[in-house]
């Protein structure tokens, strides 16, 4: 219930409006009932005249403005019926658009720090199958509120109707609930076990996904099955018993029910039998208002069931909002220098990676840093691109500190060339573009001919518009970082950072590249991350990486 409000959140006026709605279908239902097993008792007695309301207080009225009453009640339940399906759908997809929403924007908002820390697939599990779940339970919280309404005041029509039975059958529910109340902890408690281990699967899976090339070259394609069988074995077992349960508290709370009230009839019956006289309508509604209760049981245990859902991406959504990611204060649209001073850098509680480093770089310097494989090269690509903040010293852009300068005009005067670029689904002008709407189509053309890929992006079948990406058409590792250095330059920046933008490259890739590097010389600072010789020939100074420890090593 709470899981299902929380979700809800500010809708819940729309979640009032459901339940005034419930309220008028109850009563046109009880109505109908009324009129339904008055008009059955006439029948059976052959008269023409049916005896309409409880049976202290019935009214007399003819057979054919009995069924007249009873076609306006079913009117009236259709009417109803529309704007009530429609807001319960809405309580649905409001909630959708709201989670997925609130959730995409703190991931992407979170700290790379705190993002390191997450599960494999966890942001798709989150926004796919989490959300759906999270919809779920807000379908069948309206569910059985709607129903718990329809079931109340269907259950106050039985007491009017016959007071003293409906209040026996209200005592019979309530030591039902009492009895079963055991069965339903239990439910609770295993609610969570299939929740937990389908997460480990995703993840599992989401891994195997990414590694599935390295899988078919090892051929370990079994143990990974086993691996992955095992996991599902566990959670279907859980699974299993949840489902056991939940299907058999609401069976043994019906006859359990029904049971007490044979056996309430009969005690009554053998006491005073005038108590049972017209009994008819409380029949019908008692039979209407156990459905209801059913459908209030089915909701709620599957309410239940999804719950560990809801309570996961509460979880994760205030993990990622605690570590959102500092916006800055400070725009600036140029600088003069870029420099560290006893810079640090530390993951989680783990060995210091970054030891106190010293330099300044000036604009249009060409910066190479080498050095050994864990010596913390693109941790400190990272620090000075403001992906991660330094855990003590300072980068500096002159003598503001870069986590003040805002990111967003941070990553317009800097921008970054990874060692494995990536392609989005989207053509090769997308893939430069990279979600800047702001540069045109010429733009778009000048940054490729300045990374020197427009030749070959002409001879691709549909030149600029080639669908690329992951499910389409992919690139040479040459092109790729080539389109990757097309994307960088598009937005003219200041500052480039490239992580060994050749180490994977042929002599022709590398070639063209450093054609490149030697083009932006003097007019762009650049650092780079690099091994080859031939690379490092346009740097200005090289600097050595190792252990955390930097040192200029010689100038070119
Ligand atoms: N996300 C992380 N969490 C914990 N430790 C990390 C993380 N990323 C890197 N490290 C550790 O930080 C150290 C420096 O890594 P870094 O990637 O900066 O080195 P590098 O010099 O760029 O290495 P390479 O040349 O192999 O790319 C390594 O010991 C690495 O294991």
């Amino acid at each position: 219930m709470r899981n299902g409000l929380s979700v809800i959140g500010p809708d819940k006026p729309l979640l009032a409006i459901a339940l005034a709605l419930a309220v008028v279908l109850g009563l046109l239902e009880t109505l109908l009932l009324y009129i339904v097993a008055a008009v059955a008792i006439a029948m059976s007695s052959g008269g023409l005249l049916v005896r309409l309301g409880p049976h202290a207080h019935a009214i007399e009225m003819p057979m054919d403005r009995a069924c007249q009453l009873g076609l306006a009640a079913v009117g009236g339940l259709i009417v109803i019926s529309f704007p009530l399906a429609k807001l319960m759908a809405a309580l649905s997809w409001r909630a959708m658009i709201r989670l997925r929403t609130r959730i995409l924007e703190a991931y992407l908002g979170a700290s790379l720090q705190y993002r390191d820390s997450l599960r494999e697939g966890s942001l798709q599990q989150l926004i796919g199958d989490y959300c759906l779940r999270a919809e779920n339970v807000v379908q069948q919280l309206t569910l059985a509120l709607v129903n718990l309404v329809m079931f109340v005041i269907i259950v106050a029509g039985a007491i009017v109707s016959s007071p003293e039975v409906a209040l026996l059958l209200i005592a019979s529910l309530a030591i039902c609930t009492v009895l079963l109340s055991p069965v339903g902890r239990w439910l609770r408690e295993d609610a969570t076990k299939p929740t937990l281990t389908n997460r480990e699967i995703v993840s599992r899976v989401a891994q195997a996904a990414r590694v599935s090339t390295e899988i078919a070259a090892y051929h370990v394609e079994r143990p990974v099955a086993d691996m992955l069988n095992a996991d599902i074995r566990s959670a279907a077992r859980a699974m299993g018993r949840l489902r056991f349960e939940g299907r058999l508290v609401p069976n043994l709370f019906q006859y359990g029910t029904i049971g007490f009230v044979l056996i309430l009839v009969s005690i009554v019956a053998s006491i005073e039998p005038s108590y049972l006289a017209g009994l008819a309508p409380l029949a019908l509604l008692l039979v209407r208002a156990l459905a209801s209760l059913r459908q209030v049981q089915r909701a709620t245990h599957v309410a239940r069931e999804i719950a560990p859902f809801v309570q996961a991406i509460e979880a994760d959504l205030d993990a990622l909002e605690t570590h959102s990611w500092p916006a800055g204060e400070i725009d600036i649209d140029r600088f003069d220098t870029l420099g560290v001073r006893n810079l640090c850098y530390q993951y989680g509680a783990e060995e210091t990676v970054l030891k106190g480093l010293h330099f300044v770089i000036r604009p249009g310097e060409v910066i190479g840093i080498v050095g050994p494989s864990g010596g913390g090269k693109s941790t400190l690509s990272a620090l000075l691109l403001r992906l991660r903040l330094p855990t003590a010293g300072q980068v500096l852009v002159g003598d503001v500190p870069l986590e003040a300068v805002s990111a967003q005009s941070w990553s317009r005067l800097s921008a970054f060339v990874p060692q494995d670029s990536k392609l989005v689904f989207g053509t090769v002008r997308a893939n430069i573009r990279f979600f800047r709407p702001g540069f045109s189509d010429d733009d778009v053309e000048a940054a490729a001919r300045a990374a020197h890929i427009h030749d070959e992006i002409m001879r691709l079948p549909q030149g600029y518009d080639t669908q690329l990406g992951p499910g389409s058409r992919d690139l040479s590792g040459g092109q790729r970082q080539r389109l990757s250095i097309a994307r960088a330059l598009l937005g003219k920046p200041e500052l480039i950072v490239m992580d060994e933008p050749t180490s994977a490259l042929d002599s022709r890739s590398e070639k063209l590249v450093t054609q490149t590097l030697q083009e932006l010389r003097g007019r762009t600072t650049i650092v780079l991350i690099a091994h080859r010789p031939t690379t490092l020939e346009v740097c200005d100074r090289i600097f050595e990486m190792d252990a955390g420890v930097l040192t200029e090593r010689l100038a070119c």
